[in-house]
């Protein structure tokens, strides 16, 4: 932690007072003592001039991600006018310790029939098994309820990964592993999902299987309808998907003959073991 503008008068502070900056997973946050809490607070200087704060007790903490939070000031945020945060003393950490995992999204990407699903379906029951928590938000399902206002224009699946990549992130926040299974067509769109969360906890897995393999499948019938001029605007028929280049994972399979949603969820697994993911 580097300090910087810090009255060097810590030990006798009182009531509710902002005591600076510092930096914190590289931006500089402000630390808000709350009136009633009981902080130590050790100041040290290390061997290349930096302050060093070492703050136990109930502190508010920030954390990369949490755009627009304002612990101190009345905000405006897109159209919500005078609004303020609210911090609350249970924390992301102490969920995370409760459930023995890091919170974080796995975002899967890929056309209609890629097998988005069955992974997402895979993971969740492989992660079950080992006593760890995730929930599953998956395009389809969220269009029968959040998302149902949304049809397949560009406009509405702008909206529509927007919204899901809100809820992603507050299911992180919660402890959970969110598992957000979408086409996601755009890169913009992901890549600002990608920007709601601290830097690690988005993990963009592609579904690499080409359109001739997913319509080849076809399980719903949808190609065959897009193909007849029946669905319009259909991802890969007349409508565009835009393959990620810097996915975490890329699941691919580019024949009939794949490996099975539960060999390509095992390495997502693994992923998440080698990355800290399943421990708190
Ligand atoms: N026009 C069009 N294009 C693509 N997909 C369509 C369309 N119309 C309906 N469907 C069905 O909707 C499912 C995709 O919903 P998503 O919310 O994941 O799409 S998007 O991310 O907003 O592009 C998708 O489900 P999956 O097959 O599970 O991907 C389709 O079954
Ligand atoms: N790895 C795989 N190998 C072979 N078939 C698969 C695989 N994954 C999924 N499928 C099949 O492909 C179809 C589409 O899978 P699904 O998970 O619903 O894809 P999406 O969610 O991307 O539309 C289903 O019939 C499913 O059983």
């Amino acid at each position: 932690m580097n300090l910087i503008g810090v009255n060097p008068a810590l030990p006798g502070i009182s009531g509710s007072k902002k005591l600076g900056f510092f930096s914190f997973n590289g931006g500089n946050q402000p630390i808000n003592l709350k009136p009633g809490g009981v902080y130590q607070i050790k100041v040290a200087m290390d061997e290349k001039q930096t302050l060093k704060l070492d703050v136990q007790g109930k502190v508010d903490r920030f954390a990369n991600g949490h755009a627009g939070k304002n612990h101190s000031h009345l905000s405006t945020i897109g159209n919500s006018t005078n609004i303020k945060w609210h911090g609350c003393p249970v924390e992301k950490t102490d969920r995370q310790k409760l459930l023995q995992q890091r919170g974080c999204v796995i975002w899967i990407t890929g056309l209609s029939g890629s097998g988005k699903s069955s992974v997402a379906c895979a993971l969740s029951q492989m992660l079950y098994q080992r006593g760890k928590l995730s929930y599953i938000l998956d395009g389809d399902n969220v269009r029968h309820g959040l998302n149902r206002d949304l049809s397949f224009k560009a406009e509405d699946r702008v909206e529509n990964i927007r919204r899901v990549g809100e809820v992603a992130k507050l299911f992180a926040d919660s402890g959970f592993i969110c598992i957000a299974c979408l086409i996601s067509p755009y890169k913009r769109d992901r890549a600002a999902c990608r920007a709601m969360l601290p830097t690690g906890d988005f993990i963009e897995v592609f579904m690499d299987v080409p359109l001739r393999v997913c319509e080849g499948r076809d399980p719903k019938g949808l190609y065959k309808l897009a193909r007849a001029g029946k669905i319009k605007g259909f991802t890969g028929i007349d409508d565009p998907y835009e393959s990620p280049l810097d996915a975490e994972i890329v699941l691919q399979c580019n024949t009939g003959d794949c490996s099975t949603p539960r060999d390509m969820a095992e390495k997502v697994v693994s992923y998440l073991e080698e990355k800290g993911y399943l421990q708190a």
